[in-house]
């Protein structure tokens, strides 16, 4: 779902962190595995630190299985931390790695569904919804069924739901795997007009290609962050 809701005591909305648009620090997470006797634990987040400047376009790095999308994941609040604090102010937009949506509804009906859990008024969703599909290129879809769209439409549906209500940090995990050359371009203009707008942008991204595109890089490594060399560090 996006946006996110905290779902932990551990999360406030804080107005405090005036650098920040959000900040985690101390992440811990293990995930347990099995059952009683053969029960194992498996630790992923080790104290992981992470921050985002107002403007700014983080690219979240690490190896397979080293804990990008359990990091987002918390920074989100749709899974819990071991320990830890995540603060942000104003409204997360989270893009999961596989798109939730519901398959019996079209593109508009998710549109509408989601603009009304934002409280936003149906005339700015209506306008949001139309510049989203002219700058993504999905308009012809607008009255399909999300169990009929390709996997790159479902893509752009699930980061347009994202996008819908302007939210002071996008969080996309792996949010470019099935977009054609066209719309990968495309969707770097609109992270770039985000960037512009002031607003912060965190994606998990395989892509050494996509390296200039950010404006720093954490890799994730051994359950902590670390800046990846040659970027500034946070
Ligand atoms: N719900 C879960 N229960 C148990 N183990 C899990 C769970 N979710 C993830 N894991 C394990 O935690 C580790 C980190 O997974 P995670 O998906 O966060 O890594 P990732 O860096 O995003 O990986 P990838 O690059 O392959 O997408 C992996 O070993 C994974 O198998």
């Amino acid at each position: 779902m996006s946006p996110a809701t905290p779902v932990s005591t551990a999360y406030a909305s804080s107005t405090q962190q005036l650098q920040s648009v959000l900040t985690a620090t101390g992440i811990e997470k293990a995930y347990r595995r099995g059952v009683w006797p053969a029960r194992r634990s498996l630790t992923v987040l080790r104290g992981a630190d992470l921050s985002l400047a107002h403007g700014e376009v983080v690219g979240l790095v690490g190896e397979n299985g080293s804990g990008k999308s359990t990091l987002m994941k918390i920074l989100v609040g749709a899974l819990r931390p071991d320990a830890g604090t995540v603060s942000y102010d104003g409204r997360l937009g989270y893009c999961p790695q596989e798109p939730i949506v519901y398959e019996r509804l079209t593109c508009d009906e998710h549109f509408e569904l989601f603009g009304r859990a934002y409280g936003m008024a149906p005339e700015a969703e209506r306008r949001a919804r139309r510049a989203i599909y002219e700058s993504l290129s999905f308009e012809r879809h607008a009255a399909t069924r999300s169990d009929q769209l390709s996997g790159g439409t479902l893509s752009k549906l699930n980061l347009g739901l994202a996008l819908l209500a302007d939210p002071e940090v996008l969080l996309l995990d792996e949010p470019y795997a099935g977009f054609d050359f066209d719309t990968y371009l495309k969707f770097w203009d609109l992270v770039g007009q985000r960037r512009q707008a002031g607003r912060s942008v965190l994606i998990i991204s395989h892509f050494v290609t996509d390296e200039e595109r950010f404006d720093r890089i954490v890799q994730l490594r051994d359950g902590k962050t670390q800046p990846r060399d040659g970027k500034a560090v946070a």
